[in-house]
C-alpha cells in the first residue's frame, strides 16, 4: 500500500494506527517531498519511504492519496499515465474533491474510493467514512474497510454527498472537541487553577465522558441528566450553554463545515 503524502498529519495518523494495530510496516510505502521529514517518519513507524511518487506506485495494488486538496490535481496528473495503465485501487483521503475530478485527472476506469478518516486513527479510535465510485469491486471495498477497521470504525455511505456529512461530524469533529477542551483549560486557568492541572483534569474528563457514552446503554441526553442535580451546579452551567445558544451554534458550525466541503469542489481547476 502506497501513501502519497504519507508523512502528513492525516496519512501519518492512519499509517501510525495501522502499524500499531499489527499491519506489517514492511507492506507500506510513504511518499513525500521533504526528505528529512520522511526519514524521521519512516524511522518512527518502520514503513518504507520515497520521494519519488512514480517509482513508489510502480507495483502498488493500492494507492492512497493524502496531499492537500490544492495540490491534488497536479499530483494526480503526474501519476495519471501509470495509474490509468495499471488501474490500482485509488483511495483518496481529501476533503472537497468529488470523484468526477479524479476521473478527469487520472483517466476513466480507475477504481476510486473516497475515504474521510480523522486523526484519532493514530490511537486506534478513528472514524472513516467511505464512498465507492464506479468500478469498485467487493474486493476493493474490503481492502478499504480493512484499512479503516485497523484504525477505528468505518461507515460506508450510499451517496457521495454523505462524505460531506461525515466531514462535518467526524472528519473535522476532533477539532471541535479540542476547541472545547482548550476553552475549558483556559477558563480553569483564569479561575486560578494551575494550567498543567487544568489540562490533566480536562483531558481525563473528556476521555471519561466519551468512554462512558460509548459503554452506557442510555443516550447522551440521559447521561447529561445523570450529572445534573436539581438546582445544582451542573444545571446552572448547562443553562448558561443553552441560553448562550450552544446547540444552535453547533448546528451552524457543522452546516458551515459541510458547506465548505461542497464549496471547495467548485474552486477546483477543471
Ligand atoms: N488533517 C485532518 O484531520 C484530515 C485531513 N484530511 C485530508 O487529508 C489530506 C492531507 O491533509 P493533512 O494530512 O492535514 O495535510 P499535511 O500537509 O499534513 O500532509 C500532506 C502531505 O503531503 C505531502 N505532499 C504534498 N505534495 C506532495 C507530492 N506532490 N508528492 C508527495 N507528497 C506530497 C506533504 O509532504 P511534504 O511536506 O514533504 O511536502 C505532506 O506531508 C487533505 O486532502 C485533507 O483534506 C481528511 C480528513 C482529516
Ligand atoms: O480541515 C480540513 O479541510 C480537513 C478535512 C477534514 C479535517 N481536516
Amino acid at each position: 500500500m502506497v501513501f502519497i503524502g504519507g508523512a502528513g498529519n492525516m496519512a501519518g495518523a492512519v499509517i501510525g494506527g495501522m502499524v500499531a494495530s499489527g499491519y506489517p510496516a514492511d507492506n507500506i510505502v510513504a511518499t513525500g517531498r521533504d526528505e528529512q521529514k520522511l526519514k524521521d517518519f519512516c524511522k518512527r513507524t518502520g514503513v518504507h519511504g520515497s520521494t519519488d511518487n512514480l517509482a513508489a506506485i510502480e507495483e502498488a495494488d493500492v494507492v492512497v492519496l493524502s496531499v492537500k486538496p490544492q495540490g491534488m490535481k497536479a499530483m494526480c496528473e503526474s501519476l495519471a499515465e501509470k495509474v490509468s495503465a495499471r488501474k490500482p485501487l485509488v483511495i483518496t483521503l481529501a476533503a472537497g474533491i468529488p470523484l468526477a475530478a479524479y476521473q478527469r485527472w487520472l483517466g476513466a476506469g480507475v477504481p476510486i474510493v473516497r475515504a474521510m478518516p480523522n486523526t484519532p486513527a493514530l490511537v486506534g479510535t478513528g472514524v472513516t467514512g467511505l464512498y465507492a465510485g464506479d468500478g469498485v469491486t467487493d474486493e476493493h471495498k474490503s481492502v478499504a474497510t480493512q484499512m479503516a477497521d485497523a484504525v477505528g470504525i468505518a461507515l460506508w455511505v450510499e451517496q457521495e454527498s454523505g462524505i460531506d456529512q461525515v466531514i462535518a461530524v467526524s472528519g473535522s469533529g476532533p477539532a471541535y472537541y479540542f476547541q472545547f477542551m482548550e476553552s475549558m483549560i483556559d477558563a480553569a486557568e483564569k479561575a486560578g487553577m494551575d494550567r498543567a492541572d487544568a489540562e490533566r483534569l480536562t483531558l481525563q474528563t473528556a476521555l471519561g465522558a466519551a468512554k462512558l457514552a460509548v459503554a452506557a446503554d442510555v443516550d447522551v441526553a440521559q447521561l447529561k441528566r445523570n450529572v445534573m442535580s436539581p438546582n445544582g451546579t451542573t444545571e446552572r452551567a448547562i443553562k448558561r450553554f443553552q441560553e448562550g445558544g450552544l446547540p444552535q451554534l453547533v448546528e451552524q458550525a457543522m452546516g458551515d463545515c459541510a458547506a465548505r466541503a461542497a464549496e471547495m469542489a467548485n474552486e477546483l481547476d477543471k
